[in-house]
């Protein structure tokens, strides 16, 4: 069977479940005590799509402001990129807008974005609407999806919308 790898990585603010949202994509598990990432960190996890496997290799970005600079090494080359933020935290949407901005002036031309709104456990917080989102992310031409890391809602359904992308190269 033919392998096909998909270089993936993952942008947002520090705390948004960047680290969760692999967690569980890679081990199905949640940690609730999960460290903050230090650097950026590396898992892989091979699907198999339609008569293909597609091996998709992940880097974890740290989102703390003092490993900003870091993320082009990262986003660089990468056939997609997944912006994560916290519907429960509104300034989480506004780094998540400057990290569109910043992939459209640097990233690769073709890169595939696909936004996550996670946390979506915790409605009774919510401080981003659901369709405010989902607007700002059609105006954009990106995935969309609200995810739970902590109640496994949508994180298989965010990595099979990125594989079968039709941008994906
Ligand atoms: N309720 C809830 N908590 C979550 C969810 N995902 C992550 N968390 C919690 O949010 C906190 C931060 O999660 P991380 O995965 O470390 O966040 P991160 O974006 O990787 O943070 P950095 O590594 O600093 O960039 C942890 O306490 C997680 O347990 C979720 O879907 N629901």
């Amino acid at each position: 069977m033919a392998l096909r790898e998909l270089k993936v990585c993952l942008l947002g603010d520090t705390g948004v479940g960047k680290s969760s949202i692999v967690w569980r994509f890679v081990e199905d598990s949640f940690d609730p005590n999960i460290n903050p990432t230090i650097g950026a960190s590396f898992m892989t996890k091979t699907v198999q799509y339609q008569n293909e496997l597609h091996k998709f290799l992940i880097w974890d970005t740290a989102g703390q402001e003092r490993f900003r600079a870091l993320a082009p090494m990262y986003y660089r080359g990468s056939a997609a990129a997944i912006i994560v933020y916290d519907i429960t935290k509104e300034e989480t949407f506004s780094t998540l807008k400057n990290w569109v901005k910043e992939l459209r002036q640097h990233g690769p031309p073709n890169i595939v974005v696909a936004i996550a709104g996670n946390k979506c456990d915790l409605i009774d917080v919510r401080e981003v609407m659901e369709r405010d989102a989902k607007d700002y992310a059609d105006s954009i031409h990106a995935i969309f999806v609200e995810t739970s890391a902590k109640n496994a809602i949508n994180i298989n359904e965010l990595f099979i919308e990125i594989n079968s992308s039709k941008y994906l190269l």
